[in-house]
């Protein structure tokens, strides 16, 4: 078998997303997700211009070897783009190794080690009585897990809380970065009132799980970690930037509270500390941004040995393909925690149609060969690219914040 062609989609149906697709001699083809939040066309050009040229002539049952050509083989290392890239690549390899075996994704990676996949939704509101009313509608879908987030007062605009009531947040929603203006103080005050007005309406069983989006100091994460314990999150996430893994050690010496991080992570390196040292407790890259499964299973495997569990980043702005190869992941990898679910627009599932199903609170993984995700290529023709971007955070004083 050889790869006769490959090329890139870019389609908005919705949001930006960017695909892969990877055709091979005997008809078989595969599709990745490229989609890097914001920076999508960085991926198409390094895919175009660096690595799609290369991979023609290959067999692309050499998964490994592919795999460490372009990472290993590039003088230049890892970062989202690249790492990007490479993921997308490794999925559409995937994709055509299990069509070619005639098995769904999960039997070639070892089979099912649990008959479902627990989700988590995003539960927001403008204050805690709009965020609780949300929590009541997801826990009557039967989610088991919710994500909440709420406004806070004296601040006007929260990332991650939707402009309008029943709206859902775009996280990219402008054509350059809109400026929000952020308050840790406010924000410290108020957020543990949200998680006690949650388990004073629902009660001890709900998993209840919030994101920080990287906006605290280690020792304000460890100040929060230690006032939500009486609440028992199921995870704190992205307390605080993560290039300094350091920084864990601190909030780690203060809190029981769980720590989720990774999302903005692409390699092993980036854990490698924060595993080593048992400072966290689940991980979070998407297959996607992380080098795809060949990478993103030793990631696991690595976290396994330390009692970290993987929960994976599933927002709108990752496409269903990388959703659907993550529910397959999901299904098999032994020390699987829970997968992030924000429903996809009902135009974006129309250009990717799929056979994962979502089921009381539950993803339940297609017996498709293959990841079971595909693109309908005239569909995704109607919608073109428009720029977007994620906003930027300044302190009331006007200094720029971190994400
Ligand atoms: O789902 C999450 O946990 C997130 O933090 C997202 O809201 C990201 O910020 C977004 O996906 C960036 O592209
Ligand atoms: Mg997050």
């Amino acid at each position: 078998m050889k790869i006769e062609k490959a090329y890139t989609i870019v389609t908005a149906p919705g949001r930006n997303f960017v695909t892969l697709k990877i055709v091979t001699d005997e008809g078989v083809y595969g599709i990745g997700d490229a989609t890097l939040n914001g920076r999508e066309m960085a991926v198409v050009a390094y895919l175009e211009e660096h690595v799609i040229p290369a991979l023609i002539g290959r067999d692309p049952q050499r998964i490994e070897d592919i795999w460490h050509y372009l990472y290993r083989g590039a003088y230049w290392r890892r970062g989202p783009v690249t790492m990007s890239a490479i993921g997308a690549v490794d999925l559409a390899l995937w994709d055509i190794k299990a069509k070619a075996a005639g098995m769904p994704l999960y039997q070639l990676l070892g089979g099912k080690s649990r008959e479902r996949v627990m989700t988590y939704a995003h539960c927001t509101g403008k204050d805690i009585d709009a965020c609780l009313e949300e929590v009541e509608a997801h826990v009557k879908q039967g989610y088991r897990a919710v994500r909440v987030q709420a406004g806070v007062p004296g601040i006007p605009t929260i990332y991650g809380v939707a402009k309008k009531e029943g709206e859902r947040y775009e996280p990219a929603d402008s054509d350059l970065p809109a400026e929000h203006v952020w308050s840790t103080e406010k924000y410290l005050n108020h957020v543990p009132k949200l998680f006690a007005a949650v388990r004073e309406r629902f009660g001890d069983d709900l998993h209840v799980l919030h994101d920080v989006h990287h906006r605290l100091t280690p020792i304000e994460a460890a100040r929060l970690g230690k006032a939500v314990e009486p609440y028992h999150l199921f995870w704190l996430e992205d307390c605080v930037p993560a290039e300094n893994q350091e920084s864990f050690r601190l909030i780690r010496q203060h809190t029981t509270t769980p720590l989720a991080v990774g999302e903005v992570f692409n390699s092993i390196h980036d854990y490698r500390e924060l595993l080593e040292n048992q400072w966290i407790d689940y991980i979070r890259t998407p297959l996607a941004h992380g080098g795809g499964i060949t990478h993103m299973r030793r990631v696991a495997d690595l976290a396994g040995l330390y009692h970290v569990r993987t929960g994976f980043h599933g927002p709108t702005d990752l496409s269903p393909v990388c959703l659907g190869a993550a529910i397959h992941f999901d299904t098999w990898v032994p020390n699987f925690g829970i997968q992030e679910y924000m429903p996809h627009e009902t135009i974006t599932d129309e250009v990717f149609p799929h056979d994962y199903r979502f089921e009381d609170g539950h993803f339940l993984v297609g017996e498709t060969p293959g990841h079971g995700v595909d693109i309908d290529e005239a569909a995704a023709a109607k919608y073109p690219y428009r720029r977007a971007s994620l906003p930027v955070n300044r302190l009331e004083d006007g200094t720029l914040w971190h994400w």
